[in-house]
């Protein structure tokens, strides 16, 4: 089975991606936020490009999520924080979401045959998700503004080791990319102290000196959550496979 991890989504190419399942990852914060909303009972999030798309499918009952510069859009009803997505605000609701580098990674990767979207926090769960499907992987970082970010990479590594666990276990053959390999190697180094990683990296620091120090926390908590969200007709829901998560 290949295993390509790609640094950021300016690189992905995504005439590629059928038939094979896409791993889309955005630790910081929008891959772990989402997995916070599902985890709290939201029924499914549309993620999308630009605020502008926000707008137009927004119906009454649904809920505007997102950020631009790390913080929320004016007019919305909720930002990136994963913290705002945990009270029953979220429950039972469709939240509609765009931000800056995760929802456009989840967007490019729409020709694959199953997307799910990973963090620190379910990077687990991903990869027994992904490797009971039993087909090739496309691991994609989303970094930001099209740069490479440590965090993504980092559990990019995380999910990497993981899916080795599962597999070589059944004798399953693996051909890990060279990034990829670099990643597995990068979080066996930092896997000790997460959070002092996510703290140090460039988006940690970002986000700590904008007041977000608690996101940054929460979000290095690794396998906090067994739950897996997928897109299925273009929103995440929580996979069937896996719907029991931990509280905190
Ligand atoms: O809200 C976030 O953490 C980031 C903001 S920014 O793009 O780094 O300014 O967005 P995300 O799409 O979750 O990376
Ligand atoms: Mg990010």
């Amino acid at each position: 089975m290949d295993i390509m991890v790609i640094p950021s989504v300016n690189e992905a190419r995504t005439d590629n991606l059928a038939n094979k399942t896409v791993i889309v990852i955005d630790v910081l914060r929008a891959t772990s936020t989402m997995l916070t909303a599902l985890a709290h009972g939201c029924s499914a999030i549309y993620p999308v490009e630009t605020v502008m798309q926000a707008k137009q499918l927004q119906q009454p009952g649904y809920l505007l999520g997102g950020e631009r510069g790390c913080k929320k859009i004016p007019g919305f009803d909720l930002g990136n924080s994963p913290f705002e997505f945990m009270d029953d605000q979220v429950a039972g609701k469709t939240i509609i979401m765009t931000t800056t580098n995760g929802t456009r990674a989840i967007q490019k990767a729409f020709k694959a045959s199953t997307i799910i979207a990973a963090s620190l926090l379910n990077g687990k769960a991903c990869a027994k998700e992904a490797a009971a499907l039993k087909r090739n992987i496309v691991i994609i970082c989303s970094g930001t503004q099209d740069v490479y970010s440590l965090e993504d990479g980092i559990c990019a590594g995380q999910i990497v080791e993981e899916l080795q666990n599962c597999l070589q276990a059944e004798g399953v053959e693996l051909n890990i990319n060279d990034f990829g390999l670099s990643m597995l190697y990068a979080f066996r180094q930092v896997q000790g102290d997460m959070t002092k990683a996510l703290l140090d990296c460039a988006n940690g620091r970002r986000l700590c000196s904008l007041g977000f120090t608690e996101d940054i926390i929460y979000c290095s908590r690794m396998n906090l959550i067994r739950l897996v969200p997928i897109v299925q007709d273009g929103k995440l829901i929580a996979s069937p496979s896996i719907n029991s998560f931990e509280r905190f």
